[in-house]
């Protein structure tokens, strides 16, 4: 720690409001997103028994009961799943705020140096110029022969910035990622979910909060029932 303090020229408060975006985006938004993905999933039926039919086809003939990170690498539609997710949810929509560190002239606009520069990224994945069907659920988008099958949020595709882009985007993002696809594979392989009686899945609640990082206003419940 005290060697990255002298690199960066931090201060204890630095170190302390890093410690704890850390800390905090390690536990609020992989659960976050999977929230969503779980969200969208239950609204569109069709594509959570997809997924489940993925998940379940991988590690079934195999045999295994927990599912690992090698075996995410065949989990096509998985991935696809989160990302539309991250699309539609992105868990930090206003990224963290930038400054700019010289002029510099972006599309026709000029910034000055030390303008502070807020990237709106949830506009930019609803942006109809890039995506078609900019509302909708459409994790098929990012699947092979999808139109964005391209697409990764690995900071290099300017329309998709979950995770932001250049030195400083978001150095969690394997370890964020491995979460929501751990997490997100394996209650969907061993369980099948409803909701609570008298609760319909039109009426399920995406209205978003907004703070440090976004979550859904409504708490989702849902009834887990066990496939063994
Ligand atoms: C799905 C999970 C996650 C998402 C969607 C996410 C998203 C983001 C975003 C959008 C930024 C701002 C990037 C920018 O302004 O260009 C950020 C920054 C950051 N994230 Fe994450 N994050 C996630 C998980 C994590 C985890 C697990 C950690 C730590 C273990 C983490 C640590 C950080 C830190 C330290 C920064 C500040 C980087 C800097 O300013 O240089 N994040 N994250």
């Amino acid at each position: 720690m005290l060697s990255i303090q002298q690199e960066y020229d931090l201060t204890k408060e630095h170190m302390k409001a890093l410690l704890t975006m850390i800390f905090f985006g390690a536990i609020d938004t992989s659960a976050n997103a999977l929230e969503f993905t779980l969200a969208e999933l239950m609204r569109k039926p069709h594509l959570m028994v997809k997924l489940q039919d993925e998940v379940r086809g991988i590690i079934v003939p195999q045999g295994q009961e927990i599912i690992g990170e090698t075996d995410m690498n065949n989990m096509t539609y998985l991935r696809a799943v989160i990302k539309e997710s991250l699309r539609l949810h992105p868990l930090a929509p206003l990224l963290a705020p930038h400054l700019a560190m010289a002029d510099c002239i972006t599309d026709g606009y000029i910034v000055p140096a030390r303008t502070r520069v807020v990237v709106n990224a949830w506009a930019i994945g609803r942006d109809p110029s890039s995506w078609e069907y900019v509302e909708e659920f459409i994790p098929e988008r990012f699947t092979d022969e999808g139109s964005s099958m391209h697409v990764n949020f690995k900071g290099n595709d300017f329309q998709f910035l979950p995770f932001g882009a250049g030195r400083r985007m978001c150095p969690g993002m394997n370890l964020g990622i491995t979460n929501v696809e751990l997490m997100l594979a394996n209650l969907l392989c061993h369980f099948d979910w409803q909701l609570p009686l008298g609760a319909e899945r039109k009426d399920i609640d995406m209205t978003e909060v907004f703070g440090l990082t976004v979550r859904t206003k409504e708490k989702l419940l849902l009834i887990p029932k066990s496939r063994m």
